[in-house]
């Protein structure tokens, strides 16, 4: 299992003629060094399939129960159209995003995903470095195989005001959430990521299958180690715990002075009581479709999250993401930015830093195409007119 040999030679994204802007997208920085990687993001599944220990590629791809809620995030975007406007684009588009804790020079940020040394050897290092290349925000799990300062530190090394997010499950025992906390601020990340949705682990069949219970010998939760009440020079476990509540958001929030994010958010009550216990922003979110089978879908929970956030933090998405074609939706729905989890594994497990940055590479494209289509200048013009129910070609909203 490594990055082996560069992704076969397909077609690169968009091909075809040179008309004018031509394949270049908004002028920005190339992303990151290293090899040129070649194909969709579907060829990079499959080259990831190919590569991994069919346990890791589960553990990666599966979902929890029935997998309905894992297949839902991507129909629903295919159950939904775009309406785009035309005679108003420019020649350049921008596609810079502000939110609290950091400029993403794409709406696309790396959602959290465990353990990436599983993929690739140089794991949550070479996300870190595609990511700071590509202008974006790493968001780094509690469960990486590498700790927070070190993936900060190889994010800063390509870009010194690259900007990672470390999420965390509030952990029952204060003092360890507290010492995670310290951690994620001397290692300079700039905003906390809490994951609400996990008050217990989702029950996956491809993993029992696979009898994968453990990380193989030589890897580890780098940043559970020597953590209050734990072996010294060994680990914890990371604690889900269904009596996590908003005191524990406000608990952590009066630990740090960084922005917080509420990962996890379906129902808009719990948006507006995020909004009043002061978080940063939420993320629409269902994990990806790994916690509970019976959620609706994440593109499907946004629009009342957004109505009734109603302006006063940034909303984020994350599930389903697999094309630029979807950033535009999401964004046109409400959301500031989107998250994407598994391609990057993908991309990861195909080709290491340079199979991570092609997936950057390719959202970037492929929305900025989009957005000209659209007629937009930057991600302020895709509004909720232009997104209407496939089949009907008319919003309840449009005129
Ligand atoms: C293998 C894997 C591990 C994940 N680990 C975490 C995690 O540790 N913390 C977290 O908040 N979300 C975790 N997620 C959920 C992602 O942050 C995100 O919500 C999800 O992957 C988005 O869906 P997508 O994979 O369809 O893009 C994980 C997802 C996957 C696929
Ligand atoms: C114990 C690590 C949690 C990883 C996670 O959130 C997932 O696999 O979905």
């Amino acid at each position: 299992m490594s990055g082996g040999p560069a992704v076969n030679g397909g077609p690169t994204a968009g091909g075809g003629l040179s008309t004018n802007g031509g394949l270049s997208t908004n002028g920005g920085p190339g992303v990151s060094g290293g090899p040129t990687v070649h194909g969709d993001l579907a060829e990079l599944r499959e080259r990831a399939r190919a590569v991994l220990d069919p346990a890791h590629y589960d553990y990666y791809a599966g979902g929890v129960g029935d997998e309905v809620v894992l297949g839902e995030n991507e129909a629903a975007f295919r159950r939904l159209a775009l309406l785009p406007r035309v005679l108003r684009g420019r020649a350049t588009r921008d596609l810079a995003v502000d939110l609290p804790g950091g400029r993403l020079a794409l709406p696309v940020l790396v959602a959290p995903t465990a353990f990436h040394r599983l993929a690739h050897p140089d794991g949550e290092l070479a996300t870190a470095r595609a990511a700071a290349a590509a202008g974006t925000v790493l968001v780094s799990g509690v469960a990486s195989t590498v700790a927070i300062a070190e993936v900060v530190a190889a994010a800063r090394e390509v870009d010194a005001g690259a900007a990672v997010w470390f999420q965390l499950y509030p952990h029952p025992e204060h003092d360890v959430t507290a010492c995670l906390v310290r951690r994620a601020e001397r290692a300079g990340c700039t905003a906390l990521v809490v994951t609400a949705d996990s008050p217990v682990f989702g029950r996956h069949r491809r993993d029992a299958e696979h009898g994968f219970h453990d990380l193989p010998e030589g890897l580890a939760a780098e940043n559970m180690r020597d953590l209050p009440g734990g072996p010294p020079g060994g680990t914890r476990d990371i604690a889900m715990s269904p009596a996590v509540s908003w005191a524990d958001l406000d608990r952590l929030r009066a630990l740090t002075s960084l922005p917080v994010w509420l990962k996890g958010v379906l129902h808009p009550r719990d948006a507006v009581l995020a909004v009043e216990h002061g978080a940063a922003g939420v993320v629409v979110s269902n994990h990806g479709g790994r916690q509970c089978d019976l959620v609706p879908a994440a593109v499907d929970a946004l629009p009342a999250v957004v109505e009734a956030v109603a302006g006063r933090v940034p909303v984020l998405l994350d599930g389903g993401v697999r094309g630029g074609g979807d950033v535009a939706v999401a964004l046109a729905l409400g959301a500031a930015a989107v998250g994407v989890g598994r391609p990057v594994l993908w991309g990861l497990a195909a080709a290491g830093e340079a199979g991570v940055a092609r997936v950057l590479d390719l959202l970037r494209d492929e929305f900025d195409h989009v957005l000209a289509l659209c007629g937009g200048r930057d991600p302020a013009d895709l509004t909720r007119d232009l997104v209407v129910p496939r089949g009907t070609g008319v919003s309840a909203r449009c005129g």
